[in-house]
């Protein structure tokens, strides 16, 4: 008998609520035009590719097309009606759809989004994570701890979007609203309880979240990145800042090691609860006692109120990961969760994927894959490489395409002086030149006085600069690739060719243990 291929999860619920599109108009605050009692609205979508019958298309203005140009594509694919600005109204008119016109879609999404779907966070437990490193790694701290309280989970983020047991690939750190409030609706459907995402900067600019109000919202870190979108580190910060206020979070808890996290936690409107791994006064949660070791893992104990302590074992190595577990713990306790589901579900944790990741071999020196692509990240693994290895440090770096420019540098910088060898390369060089956007990186590294610097190189092929880290590495050498993680795909002009740091790594150290077999068979004669 055929057995029925599997069929791809859906990310919509399967029972979504109906609406006329004279309630939507309603609560989009425009008037309902005759015969919009009529049309039966069941979801929502802003982009033309992602429309399924029954949708509302909205169609906003982007600053690289109007989401009016693809009204006809939205039609196409079952879109019933549209909601647009006065721009875009002719050309949804034009395909046939019932239009509502408001000034500004953009503005009424989040919310739109979340009334047509029931508002589905309401009946989830909600916890989400700012900052610009640590977030994919407080949110899978977040995710096991909530598992083994009992609770069914979701996880929203970038490695990965779960319902349940379900995985699903996801295209962005934050999906857009609509996506994001089908996706709840959805975990709602399935018995989902609580739900760890990571909330980007731009998910806050472009109000992906608008529409949530999270339990318990937390701050990691904030240092330079995305300055192409935000300009500026005060403006990052105002957008990190955001989600700290009634209308996105019940209670907030923030880092304070961190500048940006002592200034949130003075001025927040909201509740916060603070917590230290490196010893800040005043901190109501700390970590103390901090044991880490040579194998990548670390023991330390947290210290809280009311003469609260745990003591913590933990799978992940260096202290920016003590750091990411006080958090998710911090915020754990603050949510009402029991302390000993993340003293166990912590210990048990054996890492998530791209982050110091260890690429397995026979080789006696360390080849470790982390997803570092700030300057601030590159610093501070660096840093922990060089605790643990007896020999030198080698790292492989490069920046992406067609985002911030300023930290370039900065990553170029900082690696050549913790590094001892670094190998700078391409990292998805999108629609820019490959060899200016190294060329800054290694203007950066180079502008550190040669006595203070590792050697620098400059190898444009990702392989062959993971080659060429690999075959320097002497015994006791780390070997660390930096800045793709478990990203799946190198981007070049727009096409995605397929690149896993760790699998060619695998692949560069199998090539050479077969080498080196083969001259040792020659040296040993037939
Ligand atoms: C800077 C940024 O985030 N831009 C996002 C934004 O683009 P945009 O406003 O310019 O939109 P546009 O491309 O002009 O299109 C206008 C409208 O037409 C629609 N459209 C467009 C084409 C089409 O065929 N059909 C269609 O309907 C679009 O969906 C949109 O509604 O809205 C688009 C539609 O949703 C997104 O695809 C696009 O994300 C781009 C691709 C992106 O790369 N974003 C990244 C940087 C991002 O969001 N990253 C963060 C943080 C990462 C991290 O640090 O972890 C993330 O959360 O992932
Ligand atoms: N608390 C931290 N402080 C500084 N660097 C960190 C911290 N946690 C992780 N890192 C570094 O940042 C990298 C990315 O970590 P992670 O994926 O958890 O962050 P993220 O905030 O989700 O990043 P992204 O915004 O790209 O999704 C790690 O691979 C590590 O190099
Ligand atoms: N999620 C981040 C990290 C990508 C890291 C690096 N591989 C790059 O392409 O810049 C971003 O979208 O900026
Ligand atoms: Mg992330």
């Amino acid at each position: 008998m055929a057995v029925p291929a599997a069929q791809p999860m859906s990310r919509r619920p399967a029972n979504p609520p109906r609406h006329t599109l004279a309630e939507i108009a309603r609560v989009a605050g425009a008037d309902p035009a005759p015969g919009f009692a009529e049309v039966t609205v069941t979801g929502v979508a802003q982009d033309s590719r992602l429309v399924v019958p029954g949708d509302l298309y909205i169609a906003r203005p982007g600053t690289v097309a109007h989401g009016a140009d693809y009204a006809a594509q939205a039609a196409h694919a079952g879109a019933v009606a549209a909601l647009t600005d006065p721009s875009g109204a002719a050309a949804c008119r034009e395909a046939d759809l019932p239009t509502i016109v408001v000034p500004d879609p953009q503005s009424v999404l989040g919310p739109l989004a979340a009334w047509i779907y029931g508002h589905p966070s309401r009946d989830l437990l909600m916890l989400g994570v700012t900052g610009t490193n640590g977030k994919t790694t407080t949110t899978f701290l977040l995710d096991v701890a909530l598992r083994q309280a009992g609770h069914r989970t979701g996880l929203l983020g970038t490695v990965e979007t779960r319902v349940g047991e379900e995985v699903l690939p996801s295209a962005r750190t934050t999906p857009e609203a609509p996506e994001l409030q089908a996706l709840l609706a959805l975990m709602r459907e399935r018995g989902v309880t609580a739900v760890a995402m990571e909330v980007s900067s731009h998910a806050l600019t472009y109000g992906r979240v608008a529409g949530v109000v999270f339990d318990v919202a937390g701050f990691s870190n904030l240092t330079q990145d995305h300055l192409e979108l935000h300009g500026d580190l005060e403006s990052y910060f105002a957008a990190k800042a955001a989600l700290f206020h009634p209308d996105r979070a019940r209670r907030g808890v923030v880092n304070l090691d961190d500048h940006y996290g002592r200034r949130l936690a003075r001025h927040a409107p909201i509740e916060v609860v603070t917590c230290s791994a490196a010893g800040a006064p005043g901190a109501d949660w700390r970590a103390e006692a901090v044991h880490l070791t040579s194998d990548g893992t670390s023991r330390f104990r947290i210290v809280g109120p009311e003469g609260a302590r745990y003591a913590l074992n933990l799978n992940l190595p260096g202290d920016f990961n003590v750091a990411n577990a006080l958090l998710a713990a911090t915020m754990l306790v603050t949510a009402g969760v029991e302390p000993a589901a993340f003293v166990s579900a912590f210990a048990e944790f054996t890492g998530l994927p791209g982050r110091m990741e260890r690429v397995p071999g026979p080789q006696d020196f360390s080849v470790i894959v982390d997803y570092a692509h700030t300057p601030d990240a590159v610093g501070v693994v660096l840093r922990s490489a060089r605790q643990w290895t007896k020999g030198r440090v080698i790292a492989v770096l490069g920046c992406g395409g067609d985002r911030d420019q300023g930290k370039r540098p900065l990553m170029g910088q900082v690696a050549a002086r913790e590094a001892d060898m670094v190998v700078i390369t391409d990292d998805n060089p999108r629609s820019e030149d490959p060899a200016r956007v190294r060329r800054a990186i290694l203007d950066g590294a180079c502008a550190v006085p040669a006595t203070e610097r590792g050697d620098v190189v400059d190898v444009p092929d990702r392989r062959e600069a993971i080659r060429w880290a690999i075959g320097a590495a002497r015994p006791g050498d780390t070997v660390l690739i930096l800045g793709k993680g478990h990203e799946q795909g190198q981007e070049v002009a727009g096409v995605v060719y397929p690149f896993d740091d760790r699998v060619v790594a695998q692949e560069v150290l199998h090539e050479m243990s077969e080498t080196t077999q083969a001259a040792e068979r020659r040296v040993a004669g037939p």
